[in-house]
C-alpha cells in the first residue's frame, strides 16, 4: 500500500503554567500532526513534537516518501538517515536529555513509523498492537503526574488548578487527578523548588495516599550529594527517584547509595547510552519514549534489552495530544516487560484534535482500542482550531527557560543548582 501524499500540520493547544527545573510551561503546547494519505482512502496518524526546528526535519523527509510502501518499514528508516544526514535536533529544554544524530533519526523515523503501523492497521482491519505481537495487557496503567505550577499565564486569568507551591495545595491537585483519572500511582516533577520543601511535598503525599507508588523527578536539579541525601530520607516512601542528578556518572554515584530504583528519561536516551549505564549499574529503570526511541517497535526493543539486564521499564511523557496517547497505549500493552505505571500530561490539557471518546481513564488506566490502527478518528475541525492556535500563538520552540524570566527576571535553568 503506497503512500501518494504526506500532509504535516503544526498545531498548539493550551498549556497550564506548570513548574520544572528548565522554568515554566508557557501558554501554548506545540505539537506536529502527519497525516500518511495512503491507496485505497487509507490514512495514517502519527504525533511528535511541534518545535520548528524539528518540523523543519520533518519536512524534508516528505517528498521522500511519496510512493513508499507503508509495509517497508527498514525502507522507511533509510529514506529518514539518508535524507537527514548528519543533522542533529537539539530542543531549548533539554528535559530529555542529550541529541545526536542517531536520537534525531530515531525521533522523525517514529513520526512516521507510528502513523505507518497506523495505516497498515486499517489496511488490515487489525489494532496495531496486533501488529506489533499482541496483547500482553488489555488496560495501559497510567499515574497522576503531578506539578507545581503558577496559578495563572502572564496577564491572564488564573486557571481551574490554581497555584501549587504548598503542600497542602499538591495533595489537592493530587486528589483532583485520582478522582478525576482514577489514577493508582503517582509522580511528582520536581526540580523547581528546593529539595527540602518538595520532600515535604512527597511526605504529604504519603500521608494522605498511603496505597499509592510514589515518584519523583527533578529533571538533575540536585548535586549528587543532595541526590544521596534525598534517596536516603525517602527511603521506603519512593517507589523510584527519577533523574536526581545529571549524567551517567553522577547517577551511579547516587544509585550506589539510594535503595529504591534510580530511573531515567535524561541520562539513557538513545541504545549508545545503555551499555555505558549498565555498565555502571546507574539506573535501575529507563522511562520508554516511542517519540525519540525510534517508534514503537524500537521501544519494544529497549524493553527486551532492559530485562535482559533485570532493569525495569516505565514510560515518559510529554504534553500530548491523543494521537500520542493511543500510540503509547498501543506499544505499552504490546511490550510485556513494562514493569511501571506510565507517565502521561493527559489532564493538563483541554484540547484535542481526535475525536472524543476513543481513549477513556478508568481506574487510571486506558483500555487498549480494539477498532483498526490506533482506534482513533481525526476531528477535522478541531485539527484547524489547534492550528490556528498555532499561528495565533506565535511560539516556534518550546522554551520554559525564557517564559520564567518574565515571571523572575534572573532565573537559570536549576540544573545540579541544590
Ligand atoms: O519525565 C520527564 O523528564 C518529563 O516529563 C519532561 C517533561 O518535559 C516535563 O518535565 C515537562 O513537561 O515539564
Ligand atoms: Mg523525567
Amino acid at each position: 500500500m503506497k503512500v501518494l501524499d504526506v500532509v504535516l500540520t503544526p498545531v498548539a493547544f493550551a498549556d497550564p503554567p506548570l513548574l520544572n527545573a528548565m522554568g515554566v510551561h508557557e501558554p501554548f503546547a506545540l505539537r506536529g500532526v502527519v497525516q500518511l494519505i495512503c491507496e485505497d482512502g487509507v490514512v495514517g496518524l502519527g504525533e511528535s513534537y511541534g518545535d520548528l526546528a524539528f518540523l523543519e526535519q520533518v519536512r524534508k523527509v516528505l517528498p521522500e516518501l511519496k510512493g513508499h510502501d507503508v509495509f517497508d518499514l527498514p525502507g522507511l528508516r533509510r529514506k529518514v538517515a539518508t535524507t537527514l544526514g548528519e543533522v542533529v535536533f537539539a530542543d531549548a529544554h533539554g528535559l530529555t536529555g542529550g541529541f545526536s544524530v542517531s536520537k534525531t533519526v530515531a525521533s522523525v523515523y517514529s513520526l512516521f513509523e507510528v502513523a505507518a503501523l497506523d495505516a497498515q492497521g486499517h489496511y488490515l482491519g487489525r489494532p496495531v498492537v496486533d501488529l506489533l505481537g499482541g496483547k500482553a495487557r488489555d488496560a495501559v496503567d497510567f499515574s497522576a503526574y503531578l506539578f507545581y505550577k503558577f496559578g495563572a499565564h502572564i496577564g491572564a486569568e488564573a486557571d481551574s488548578w490554581g497555584e501549587v507551591t504548598t503542600p497542602e495545595a499538591l495533595v489537592g491537585e493530587a486528589r483532583r487527578m485520582v478522582d478525576e483519572y482514577g489514577f493508582r500511582s503517582i509522580k511528582l516533577k520536581g526540580g523547581a523548588f528546593d529539595p527540602d520543601q518538595e520532600m515535604a511535598g512527597i511526605r504529604a503525599l504519603a500521608e494522605a495516599f498511603p496505597d499509592h507508588p510514589l515518584r519523583i523527578d527533578p529533571n538533575a536539579a540536585w548535586t549528587v550529594e543532595t541526590g544521596i541525601r534525598v534517596a536516603e530520607e525517602l527511603d521506603g516512601v519512593l517507589e523510584y527517584l527519577e533523574d536526581p542528578t545529571p549524567g551517567i556518572e553522577g547517577m551511579a554515584r547516587v544509585a550506589e547509595k539510594a535503595n529504591m530504583p534510580l530511573a531515567t528519561n535524561m541520562c539513557v536516551v538513545r541504545f549508545a547510552d545503555i551499555e555505558p549505564a549498565f555498565r555502571q549499574r546507574a539506573v535501575g529503570v529507563i522511562l520508554s519514549d516511542h517519540h525519540y526511541w525510534g517508534g514503537l517497535r524500537d521501544t519494544q526493543a529497549l524493553s527486551i534489552t532492559a530485562e535482559c539486564f533485570d532493569v525495569g521499564l516505565s514510560m515518559h511523557s510529554n504534553s500530548h495530544l491523543g494521537i500520542s496517547l493511543a500510540a503509547m497505549v498501543h506499544v505499552a500493552a504490546a511490550t510485556p516487560h513494562l514493569t511501571y505505571a506510565c507517565d502521561t500530561h493527559w489532564p493538563w490539557k483541554t484540547a484535542d484534535v481526535i475525536a472524543p471518546g476513543a481513549l477513556e481513564f478508568v481506574d487510571g488506566a486506558v483500555a487498549v482500542p480494539d477498532k483498526p490502527g490506533l482506534g482513533i478518528e481525526l476531528d477535522p475541525d478541531a485539527l484547524a482550531r489547534a492550528h490556528e492556535d498555532y499561528v495565533r500563538s506565535g511560539q516556534t520552540k518550546r522554551d520554559d527557560v525564557t517564559y520564567m524570566r518574565k515571571f523572575v527576571g534572573n532565573f537559570e535553568p536549576n540544573t545540579a543548582r541544590w
